[in-house]
């Protein structure tokens, strides 16, 4: 049984022209003209209940708006969308029962209260008994370790603590499906770490289905089996992660560190894919040609300094994806 279900979603958005000058803002008074931007078009999936799905694209592919569309926030153009059988924007407080949502770049609790304030305020608002009040807040206090600063403002909180806080906000009144956007961005390495143990767990422990929309392909690598990509409004990918990266298996990755000058640096039967000073990643097709053949061709007109060959990694594959299409082997 599905818990989500999206089918041939479209969002447009009306755009007003701006004229130039102040007779053009005058004219605009009277006679607005408008610009249509289809920011979701044709988008169709369906996810199953206890799954942890990754949302992924490019900026401004509509990752954003579709979350809207599924949190009641915004009304889709045309197609249809059940949240647990609720269509999200006709019973928007219905829906906010049932989901929880956090995005990493705002938080939704009160910024001058302290934060245990905050918990007690979505109490009033959920009406959640204090006995799952109690309950949920020993569980967050063990997991998300909230102890630490639950009588400090919440203006005051790390980065790290204020994401915690707000995890615990959003799962405050039992949510069957949360939706985190971007839930480790700005985090350093050990807080993005402790946040996806979190979400694991809470996945785990609550059979919570989960959402996530992220930059950070190692999110998506350690939390989701299965990946929806979009671009340009339309889902150009949806499946499991480690399919994607069979798909590109047979691509292979030379990282050589080159003493002296490169400039016009080209080595037939690869792919500069970036590059850092004298560092360069040159991906290849190991079908088409060999590690050795490419170190002896590079050698004959650059020094070696130092050379690593490796797998792609996942937001290289993706990166390439949005560059070249999906129907592009990589290396191709
Ligand atoms: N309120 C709006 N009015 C007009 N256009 C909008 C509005 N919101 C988004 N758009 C446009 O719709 C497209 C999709 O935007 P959206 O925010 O959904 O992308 P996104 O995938 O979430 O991007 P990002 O990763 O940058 O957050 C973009 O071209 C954006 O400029």
């Amino acid at each position: 049984m599905s818990i989500i279900e999206v089918n041939h979603l479209y969002k447009q958005y009306q755009i007003a022209k701006r004229q130039e000058g102040l007779g053009g803002a005058l004219r605009s008074l009277f006679h607005r003209e408008y610009t249509t931007k289809m920011a979701v078009q044709d988008i169709s999936f369906a996810v199953k209940q206890g799954e942890v799905v990754g949302y992924v694209g490019p900026n401004g592919a509509g990752k954003s708006t579709t979350i809207k569309m599924l949190t009641g926030i915004l009304v889709p153009t045309s197609g249809d969308i059940r949240v647990n059988g609720v269509i999200p924007f006709k019973e928007r407080q219905k829906n906010a029962r049932q989901i929880g949502v956090v995005f990493g770049q705002r938080t939704q609790l009160w910024w001058d209260l302290p934060t245990i304030e905050s918990f007690e305020l979505l109490k009033q608002v959920f009406q959640i008994s204090d006995q799952r009040y109690r309950q949920n807040m020993t569980t967050f206090s063990d997991i998300l370790g909230l102890g630490e600063f639950l009588h400090t403002p919440v203006r005051q909180l790390s980065l790290g603590q204020r994401m915690r806080a707000d995890i615990a906000a959003s799962l405050l009144h039992d949510p069957v499906i949360l939706f985190l956007d971007e839930p480790t961005i700005g985090l350093d390495v050990v807080a993005k770490e402790r946040m996806r143990t979190i979400i694991k767990e809470i996945n785990r422990e609550r059979g919570v289905t989960v959402i996530l929309t992220t930059h950070d392909m190692s999110d998506i690598e350690k939390l989701c089996k299965r990946m929806i990509l979009i671009d340009n409004g339309r889902v150009i990918y949806d499946g499991e992660l480690s399919k994607i990266k069979e798909r590109f298996g047979k691509d292979r990755v030379l990282i050589v560190d080159l003493e002296g000058e490169n400039s016009g640096f080209v080595i037939a039967g690869t792919e500069v894919i970036k590059q850092e000073g004298n560092r360069k990643w040159l991906r290849f097709n190991r079908d088409e040609v060999t590690a050795s053949q490419l170190i002896h061709q590079i050698s004959q007109k650059y020094e070696i300094k130092d050379l690593t060959i490796k797998d792609p990694e996942i937001d290289v594959i993706i990166r390439h994806i949005y560059e070249k299409g999906i129907g592009s082997q990589a290396g191709a």
